[in-house]
């Protein structure tokens, strides 16, 4: 009972027959560098949409990296049901009329391009490969990890990994922490909020909101117990970049569309709010001029949650989006 595949027009059926929503395994695994993906300028393009989360975290990481001029970007700005539909290019949104490359439409047609008996979800974010003309990856956690370092030879010495050692990314010293902390992140925030706001059963969301919750809370006391003003201390790490688009979707999106209701980040959780707002206000060069808030695009994923979980309608408020700046 896995929805690992789903047969073209099932973009909005989201949970298993049993109520349940279970993400499925990305299919498209490929690194950089490898034999056949060598690192390159102007080889690689992103494929994102501006309302989902896990393309927003290679969005932030691109930029944070300085990889602008090396990592082409292309928007998609639509979603339509059908079909071999799904998600789309309409020109209206912020996103070109057509894929720039070879002016297909929808995204589904690269994942067929790249294997025609590709029968999985269409998902972003997706990385594709100008020189084979294939998908790297369809797995955002893989391409922020890519992004941190296969490229770096390309850049300027002070914005590789090697130079700011203790300070990078996803530093050797941090590893372990870090990537205990992305399990229980994920499991219970990241995707957390999906099981809770695709649940088509009482019992499904019942059984996933309370440890959402308990998830939050944990984090609040992490931040509670560590130096700050970022998880791991000083300096922004992967695990910023892969909370960020979670929390900053919550209170304006997750809270009334997913029905993740009993709290909201700005009222309940002050340091997760503080920390929220100190990544998001930061237009520093400690950001890359502003990655978090650059690539925040409230209307856009207020709209994308009004369609995909309720009616359409797009509820007004919080206001303000989000509270103002704070001083780290
Ligand atoms: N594991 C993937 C998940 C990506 C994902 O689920 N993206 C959503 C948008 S937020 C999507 O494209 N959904 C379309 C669908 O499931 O049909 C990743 O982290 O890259």
């Amino acid at each position: 009972m896995s929805s690992n595949v789903h047969k073209e027009g099932d973009v909005m059926r989201q949970a298993d027959p049993d109520g349940h929503f279970r993400r499925a395994e990305s299919k498209f695994r490929h690194t950089i560098p490898s034999p056949q993906f060598q690192p390159e300028a102007d080889r690689y393009v992103l494929y994102w949409h501006s309302g989902c989360p896990w393309a927003h975290r290679t969005i932030v990481t691109r930029q944070l990296k300085g990889l602008e001029n090396i990592i082409q970007l292309v928007k998609l700005d639509g979603m339509e049901i059908g079909p071999g539909k799904g998600w789309c290019f309409t020109g209206q949104n912020g996103g070109p009329q057509q894929d720039p490359l070879y002016g297909f439409k929808y995204l589904r047609q690269f994942y067929t391009k790249a294997d025609a008996t590709y029968e999985g979800r269409v998902t972003v974010p997706m990385l594709w490969d100008k020189k084979t003309e294939t998908i790297v990856s369809n797995e955002s956690s893989d391409i922020i990890r890519m992004f941190y370092s296969a490229f770096d030879e390309l850049l300027p010495v002070e914005l590789r990994e090697e130079t700011k050692g203790d300070a990078g990314l996803y530093p050797p010293s941090l590893r372990p922490s870090i990537d205990a902390l992305n399990e229980w992140v994920y499991n219970g925030i990241n995707n957390g909020v999906y099981k809770v706001g695709f649940a088509a059963s009482q019992a499904a969301y019942d059984a996933n909101i309370g440890s959402l919750f308990e998830s939050l809370d944990r984090l609040e006391a992490h931040l509670a117990s560590s130096p700050g003003p970022y998880l791991f201390g000083a300096n922004i790490t992967e695990a910023d970049i892969r909370l960020f688009p979670t929390i900053v979707r919550f209170d304006v999106a997750y809270h009334t569309l997913f029905k993740c209701n009993i709290k909201m980040i700005r009222h309940d959780y002050p340091r997760i709010d503080r920390w929220l707002r100190i990544l998001y206000w930061d237009e520093s060069e400690r950001t890359g001029g502003g990655a978090f808030k650059d690539s925040t695009d409230f209307d856009s994923f207020r709209r994308g949650y009004a369609m995909v979980a309720g009616n359409g309608i797009v509820p007004a408020g919080p206001l303000p989006l989000i509270l103002g700046p704070v001083q780290p």
